[in-house]
């Protein structure tokens, strides 16, 4: 059967995996509410057209930090991608520059930020947690410098990490043989062994994370680069005006996929409270739940400059390595142009909330 939308990606990505790391994937915390919720905030809002409006020329391109874009859709940053396929995080920056599209690549990426960088040809951004060991990260950010990525994504959401029952339940651990290259091993350590009750990425964050920042230790990381800095966590007007008032370059409105904070407002609708906070002075991204055309367009028309997708990504990844990504990506462009079309907003500027209901 022909893959036609990102949830054919998601059935066969689930026939190839083992359970465990299906799970790993697809799960959330706790109850799995902000999961569902963040693809029901989405499902909730119905659309405007206007018709006969010319729509015979659409385009989609942008550009976010000056970097251009074929489409406001950027990939966001996921763990440890050679459990999923051989080539991992390669695999997946050469996709996504196939179809012209961001990737953000995850401090716990398994292949290093250099083969990253040598396969990619769009914009690469470095994504961070908080490691007790400062030294770590900023030598991760010369390299990532030197290598070329455009920006780095602080993610704020996870002091700790979530609950997540299904790994707890599987004593969820990476598979031998993956490792987080780019960091040395003890900041991982204990990742490889399974214990029945415990999920060994929940145990090394555990033991690196360092839970005691706050907004005023942003200037360290400040200091060590010149690139833009975005916030990954924000939920909230009011630390949308505290990122922006301590000089952050952009934010990126998202609960983690639901698999932090179980119970969070969905990703879609804290977005229009961020959106007027942040009032036009940074760029604002979104992701959590996005799955299709009409989602980017929502997203969009609610004032985000562009979203990020986690699973899809994944999914399109297992099943068909950097073709699947390239796949994935142009198919939601392609949506979104579509839904374009189908609302009578040939051009990016003309989605505002008029296109709402
Ligand atoms: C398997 C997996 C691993 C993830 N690893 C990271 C990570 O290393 N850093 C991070 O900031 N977010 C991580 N995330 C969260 C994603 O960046 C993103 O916020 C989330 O997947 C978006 O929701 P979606 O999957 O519904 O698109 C991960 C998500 C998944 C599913
Ligand atoms: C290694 C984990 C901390 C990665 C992550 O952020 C996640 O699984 O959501």
């Amino acid at each position: 059967m022909s893959i036609v939308c990102a949830d054919d990606y998601r059935s066969r990505a689930r026939g190839l995996l083992p359970a465990p790391l299906w799970d790993f994937i697809e799960g959330g915390s706790g109850d799995e509410l902000t999961v569902d919720a963040n693809r029901l905030a989405f499902d909730r809002i119905s659309l405007r057209p206007r018709v006969l409006v010319d729509v015979s020329e659409r385009s989609t391109a942008t550009s976010v930090f000056g970097a251009a874009l074929a489409s406001p859709i950027g990939i966001a940053p996921t763990a440890y991608q050679r459990m999923l396929h051989p080539e991992g995080e390669v695999a997946t920056a050469r996709g996504a520059g196939q179809a012209g599209g961001l990737f953000v690549v995850s401090i716990f990426a398994s292949r290093t930020l250099e083969e990253i960088a040598a396969a990619a040809t769009g914009p690469l951004w470095l994504q961070l947690y908080w490691l007790r060991q400062r030294s770590a990260l900023s030598r991760l950010v010369a390299r990532a410098e030197t290598a070329g990525y455009q920006a780095l994504v602080l993610t704020v959401d996870a002091p700790v990490i979530g609950k997540r029952l299904r790994d707890l339940r599987n004593g969820f651990a990476i598979d031998a043989g993956v490792r987080a290259v780019n960091l040395d091993d003890a900041l991982t350590e204990g990742k490889h062994i399974s214990t029945p009750g415990t999920s060994a990425i929940a145990t090394h964050a555990a033991a690196t994370f360092d839970t005691s920042i706050t907004w005023a230790d942003l200037s360290w990381l400040r200091s060590t680069t010149a690139l833009p800095l975005v916030l990954k966590g924000i939920l909230t007007a009011e630390d949308a005006e505290l990122a922006v008032a301590h000089g952050v370059d952009g934010i990126i409105v998202s609960n983690h996929g639901g698999r932090q904070l179980d119970g969070a407002i969905p990703a879609m609708r804290a977005l229009p409270e961020v959106v007027a906070a942040v009032a036009g002075r940074v760029p604002v991204l979104l992701d959590g739940g996005v799955r299709r055309g009409r989602d980017i367009l929502i997203a969009l028309a609610s004032g985000a400059d562009a979203v990020l997708i986690g699973r899809p990504a994944l999914w399109a990844l297992t099943v068909d390595g950097s073709d699947g990504v390239a796949h994935l990506l142009s198919m939601l462009t392609e949506e979104l142009s579509h839904t374009m079309a189908l609302t009578g907003r040939p051009k990016l500027a003309d989605l505002d909330p008029t296109v709402l209901a």
